[in-house]
């Protein structure tokens, strides 16, 4: 079975947040990811792992003013001068952890709008090479429509296509298989024809983001299907728990 990393975002939320490192480790998990670190200083985020004996798998940037409904600023042309003070937040932070991936946000942007691409396509080649400075990959998510609406990377073609395009060596793709699946299905096709440019994977049930197992996927076949692949990253376990986080872990106790 692939490594799992617990979300941090979405499990654990029993707890306050810098509490949910030693729940995560307490439940055997040996690596986690979360969306945003920002609120709490880095060196604590790095001394909670270091203390449970995590691997930090992944984070975001930041994604703009999340509370006023952005959604990321990469392909924003107005919000480039915080895109880049957003770089360098996200650097420091993957610096005290010791990262190795962190999630780039496109923000809200009409697909049909030639300066968002434009723009989009500068944001990653600024970011790549900041990155990769430092041995870092940098991973685009298509997002799906329902849950984020007008957010402007919300197709798998149009992420791999760029990725070809840009040939960035440490550009890769963030295979969530919760929008793979709403915006596209055939999940498996994707996985072995994407393979090449998944940088990171996630997992939860379709359609109401719970523990995985408890949708209309089949997926320990998904999960299997990763391991004959020989996928070696990390899969991200992003589900909203259905009830207790540690009760309903009995789905990954029953995969292993
Ligand atoms: O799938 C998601 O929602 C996340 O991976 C994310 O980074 C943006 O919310
Ligand atoms: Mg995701």
């Amino acid at each position: 079975m692939p490594r799992f990393a617990a979300n941090l975002t979405m499990m654990f939320s029993e707890v306050g947040f810098m509490d949910r490192f030693a729940a995560a480790a307490g439940a055997g998990f040996d690596a986690v990811e979360y969306l945003f670190p920002y609120a709490f200083d880095a060196h604590r985020i790095a001394d909670a792992l270091q203390r449970n004996g995590l691997t930090q798998a992944l984070f975001n940037l930041p994604p703009g003013n999340w509370d006023a409904g952005e959604r990321g600023l990469a392909a924003l042309p107005d919000r480039q001068d915080d895109f880049r003070a957003s770089v360098r937040t996200a650097l420091a932070y993957a610096s005290a952890t010791g990262v190795g991936r962190v999630h780039v946000m496109s923000g809200l942007a009409d697909r049909a709008d030639p300066i968002a691409h434009k723009t989009y396509r500068a944001s990653l080649a600024y970011l790549c090479d900041a990155a990769g400075a430092t041995g870092l990959d940098v991973l685009i998510e298509p997002i799906n429509p329902r849950d984020m609406p007008g957010y402007f990377l919300n197709d798998f073609n149009q992420a791999a296509d760029l990725i070809a395009e840009m040939a960035l060596p440490n550009l890769k793709l963030q295979f969530d298989i919760y929008h793979r699946q709403i915006i596209h299905g055939d999940v498996l096709t994707g996985l072995r024809e994407l393979m090449p440019i998944i940088g990171h994977v996630q997992i939860a049930a379709v359609p109401l983001r719970n523990e995985p197992g408890t949708g209309e996927l089949d997926d320990a076949r998904i999960l299997r299907e990763l391991d004959a692949l020989k996928y070696d990253g990390f899969v991200g376990l992003e589900y909203r728990p259905a009830g207790d986080t540690v009760a309903g872990l009995s789905w990954l106790t029953a995969l292993r």
